[in-house]
């Protein structure tokens, strides 16, 4: 129960609903627990008639009279019960619907760093299937949890006046049925609990056989993989089996000790009639309807109490995300506007997760407008330059100016906002090419868009396209090509209008007629932005102001063109393969 502490303030924000909810119960109860008393008085009148101590016709007056009370309060109770659904089903939505979005908030704060160590899998069932059982606590357990207090202390009190002793007698398997109710429930927990491990192992190997599906297809491995399916579901058909078989047992016991409460009630009770310690017959048939009154209540203690641990379990996970605090925080909430001038003194940044050094004492300055281009082998370093930039993450040792102010200090929505990456995997979100582009900017126009479009070079692919600017990409829409994509993007950071341009090996894809086309209009559209480009390729850095060549994470090459090609480093003779490749235009 700890963890769902947490919800309190919940419970507080809802408080009118929640009260409400309480007083509205109390009522559909005290109206529900009427029924038995007229049920009881109409059998201890028909017995008076048959020992002729009444006449016929104020029996019939009593039966008419009580079958009109027992209608009517049923039906009153039976109004209260579904605004009672009303009142705490809905909080409980309402509840839900604040938790998603608190959830939500909470990812959208949290650092790349996170979503490196966390699966998306397990962000989303967090989101969705642990709301879920923490909504069963807040909805349905607190909804029965107050039902069964309320029903319990009005049908107890009825009875013990009605007849004490009975009421002893007639509650005395009550335990044994909370208890019976609480192990099959614990069981049944663990099953289902079994059950859904398995499931969500298959539909992670469903997941994963569906991306996959091209790779194998073309090492011909479906018969492998239809065996391991069969085999998960087989074993999920054996678990859900058993789980079966123990939900079956509840409605047989539940059976078995009513029938022994009633059997009880019915031998006590005719005993104490006979003695007289019962003065009416009718009590006997009271009895019988209060233990059907308080069977299911406390049968459902169990459900209740395994909908508790389900709920208080699933809150220890979202918890674990809720108090996860953001590694890269915004230090001013005054606005820093960016005009694009960078400066890295001797920066080192080490990624936490693979201990791995990706940079080592880097030192460069960039005025505001230059072209910086940054080559090196694989994994030497060079995306890590742009996200530090962008500030996804910080650096280890060492600091980073942008406009001679330390990053750290900068208004982070503000440096967010003049920056633009385009990331070496382009992402496409299933949405219209059009909704893709604007992305950078939601408020451009149509023209833009397309003005945008040609200057990355793609709006001729996008013209041959059936519709256009409107084809929607994705799981269930088209699929551009690796260079489409690249481009794409490309204009998606140009609509943005940054001063500060990131371009990580984002013409990777496209040929290099093309590449030489995008880098004239970027050399047109970048005049006045500070602009990065992260590249393999000879032909995209040598217009750049400045090169950097960064080998294991340390700059070895600084630079122009010009004095790159007379030194005899990585640069001349990367220049002089491609260029033999004619590779340079
Ligand atoms: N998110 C990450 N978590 C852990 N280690 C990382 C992460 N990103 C990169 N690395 C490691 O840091 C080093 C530098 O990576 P980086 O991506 O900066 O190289 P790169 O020069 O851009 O490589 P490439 O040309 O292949 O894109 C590599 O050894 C890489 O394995």
């Amino acid at each position: 129960m700890k963890e769902l502490k947490k919800l309190n303030k919940y419970f507080v924000k809802y408080k009118y609903s929640f009260i409400l909810g309480i007083i509205i119960t109390i009522a559909s109860q005290i109206f529900s627990v009427f029924t038995p008393t007229f049920v009881g008085d109409i059998i201890s009148a028909l017995y008076d008639f048959y020992k002729s101590t009444v006449s016929a016709e104020s029996v019939r007056e009593l039966i008419i009279k009580n079958v009109l009370l027992i209608l009517g309060t049923t039906l009153i109770a039976g109004f209260f019960t579904f605004l009672m659904r009303q009142t705490l089903i809905v909080m409980s939505r309402h509840i839900e619907f604040d938790l998603k979005n608190e959830i939500y908030k909470q990812y959208q704060n949290l650092s790349q760093s996170f979503y490196k160590k966390n699966k998306t899998g397990d962000l989303m069932s967090r989101i969705s299937e642990d709301v879920g059982k923490v909504r069963q606590y807040v909805g349905p357990a607190v909804m029965y949890s107050v039902n069964t207090a309320i029903r319990m202390t009005v049908v107890i009190i009825q009875m013990y006046i009605t007849s004490p002793e009975l009421t002893f007698y007639a509650l005395l398997p009550v335990p044994i049925l909370a208890y019976v109710m609480m192990r099959l429930s614990k069981e049944i927990n663990n099953r289902s609990f079994q059950y859904q491990q398995n499931l969500s192992r298959l539909s992670s190997f469903s997941q994963e056989i569906f991306s996959g599906v091209r790779v194998i297809k073309a090492y011909a491995l479906e018969n492998e993989k239809d065996k391991e399916y069969e085999k998960i579901t087989t074993e999920s058909k054996n678990i859900f089996m058993r789980l079966a078989s123990a939900n079956a047992m509840i409605g047989p016991l539940m059976v078995l000790i009513i029938g022994v409460s009633n059997l009880l009630v019915i031998y006590i009770g005719a005993k104490l009639f006979i003695n007289g310690t019962i003065t009416e017959i009718g009590i006997i048939a009271q009895f019988i309807l209060y233990i059907n009154m308080l069977t299911w209540p406390i049968a459902s203690l169990g459900w209740v109490s395994t909908m508790i641990q389900e709920a208080d379990s699933s809150q220890k996970r979202i918890n674990e995300f809720l108090d996860e605090k953001p590694e890269i925080v915004n230090n001013n909430s005054e606005e820093t506007p960016i005009k694009g001038k960078i400066e890295f003194k001797n920066v080192a940044f080490i990624y936490e997760d693979t201990n791995i050094q990706a940079l080592k004492n880097v030192s460069f300055t960039l005025e505001k407008g230059k072209t910086l281009a940054i080559l090196g082998k694989t994994g030497s370093g060079k995306s890590t330059v742009l996200n530090l930039i962008a500030r996804l993450y910080d650096s280890t040792s060492g600091e980073i100016f942008i406009d001679d102010v330390n990053i750290k200090k900068l208004n982070l929505n503000n440096l967010r906002n003049e920056t633009a990456m385009v990331p070496q995997d382009a992402f496409l979100f299933s949405d219209s090419i059009k909704n893709n582009i604007k992305f950078g900017n939601e408020n451009a126009t149509d023209e833009e868009v397309i003005h945008f479009a040609k200057m990355a070079d793609v709006h001729k692919n996008i013209e041959k396209f059936e519709k256009k600017h409107d084809t929607v990409l994705g799981e269930r829409g088209l699929t551009l090509s690796g260079g489409q994509k690249q481009r794409v993007s490309i204009a998606r950071a140009l609509i943005k209008n940054p001063n500060i341009l990131l371009l990580d090996d984002c013409l990777s894809a496209v040929d290099t007629e093309t590449e030489e086309t995008i880098l004239n209009n970027l050399e047109k559209l970048t005049k006045d932005k500070t602009t990065i480009i992260v590249t393999h390729r000879v032909s995209s850095a040598k217009n750049a102001d400045m090169i950097i060549i960064l080998e294991d994470g340390e700059i070895i090459e600084q630079g122009s063109h010009s004095e790159l090609i007379n030194q005899n480093g990585y640069y001349k003779d990367l220049y002089s393969k491609q260029l033999s490749e004619k590779d340079i235009a």
